[in-house]
């Protein structure tokens, strides 16, 4: 007879094992790389902040970048800095994302696009109650309806590409497009708007070889940061600062890292990591590796979440017995 000890472990080592063979061989879309020298990467809100970090880099590992934005002075400034930086020009386009006729014309000045991310974004933290419904719409507009008129607009031209190489289309979401967070209302609800157009996008042209990703930023030192600290409410400062704060050239490398091996979701720091896997769903991932572990830490990290949650709501209650 077999050693039971022995048996056992046999049975600890090679269960693991046959997980890992069977979500190998399961887990879909399929890895795929996304080369971007030599590539037109196209950024919107690449004058300032993230999107600005972004086409530094981009334009610095080789690929043509395109930036766009309103504001053609700010335009010009990015330009220019990334000159100074790079040796490299990029292309500035202004326009309003807002604009479905302007996005159209953008699109076909610029040339088909292989990368196209969707960075643009306005966010002004407030309650509901305080917030006037012109900012609400706003946010909605710009973060996930200007996203919808970039990707209708590009898609043509990307479907028909002539080289069949993978190509990419990423939106910039945010932690606060995968929980809510007091305060965020409106610009969580455009956040959490673009996962349901990304996961159904994918399914839509996995066909032909475009890849979609998901970017998942905490706080960023941005100008758009510095404004929005202005009126930020005080309960939506302590809950963000859960999850710690980053620099705009970390979370661009971050984006650009995630595009370039296609993963859906890109997290940008531990805490993201984190939040990635506790909020997993059922949106595509393509690492057997990152399934297992999924799978793996599901329950834990729901634990985590609840703990979360306690001190958050810890925290409103504290700050609503200071109010009276
Ligand atoms: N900073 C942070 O803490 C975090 C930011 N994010 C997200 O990252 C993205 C970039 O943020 P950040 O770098 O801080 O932002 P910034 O405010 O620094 O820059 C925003 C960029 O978007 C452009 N933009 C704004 N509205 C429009 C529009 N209607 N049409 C075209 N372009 C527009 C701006 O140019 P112009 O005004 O000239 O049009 C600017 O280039 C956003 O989507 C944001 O939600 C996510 C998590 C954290
Ligand atoms: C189970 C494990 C949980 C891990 C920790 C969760 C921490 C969540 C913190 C969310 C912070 C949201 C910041 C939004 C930043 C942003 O988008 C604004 N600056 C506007 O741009």
């Amino acid at each position: 007879m077999a050693d039971p000890n022995l048996s056992f472990l046999a049975l600890a080592i090679l269960l693991p094992i046959f997980f890992l063979l069977f979500l190998k061989l399961i887990v879909r879309p399929r890895p795929i790389r996304i080369p971007i020298k030599s590539r037109h990467v196209f950024i919107t809100g690449g004058s300032s902040g993230i999107g600005l970090a972004l086409a530094r880099q981009a334009a610095a590992e080789g690929a043509r970048v395109t930036i766009l934005a309103r504001n053609l002075e700010k335009l010009e400034e990015a330009k220019a800095s990334i000159r100074l930086s790079t040796g490299i020009d990029v292309a500035i386009i202004s326009a309003d994302v807002c604009d479905f006729e302007a996005v159209k014309e953008a699109v076909a000045t610029a040339g088909p696009i292989d990368v196209l991310v969707c960075n643009q974004g306005v966010f002004v933290a407030q309650e509901l109650e305080n917030q006037e419904m012109k900012e609400i719409k706003g946010m909605i507009d710009v973060n996930l309806i200007g996203s919808f008129n970039l990707v209708k607009a590009a898609l043509p031209g990307m479907k028909n590409r002539t080289d069949r190489k993978p190509v990419s289309i990423a939106f910039m979401s945010s932690q606060a497009g995968q929980v809510g967070i007091y305060g965020y209302t409106a610009y969580s609800a455009s956040k959490f708007g673009l996962r349901g157009l990304a996961e159904a996008l994918q399914q839509e042209v996995v066909a032909d070889n475009i890849h979609v990703s998901l970017i998942f930023p905490p706080d960023t030192d941005t100008p758009g940061l510095v404004e929005e600290n202005k009126r930020k409410p005080r309960l939506t400062s302590i809950i963000a600062a859960s999850s710690g704060a980053m620099q705009a050239d970390e979370v661009a490398k971050k984006a650009l890292d995630g595009i370039k091996s296609g993963c859906f979701m890109v997290p940008c720091n531990l805490e993201g990591f984190l939040l990635s896997i506790a909020t997993a769903g059922l949106s595509p991932q393509r690492s057997y590796l990152m399934a297992f572990v999924e799978v793996i830490s599901a329950g834990l990290l729901r634990i985590a979440g609840l703990c979360f949650q306690w001190t958050w709501y810890g925290s409103i209650e504290k700050w609503h017995a200071q109010q009276k």
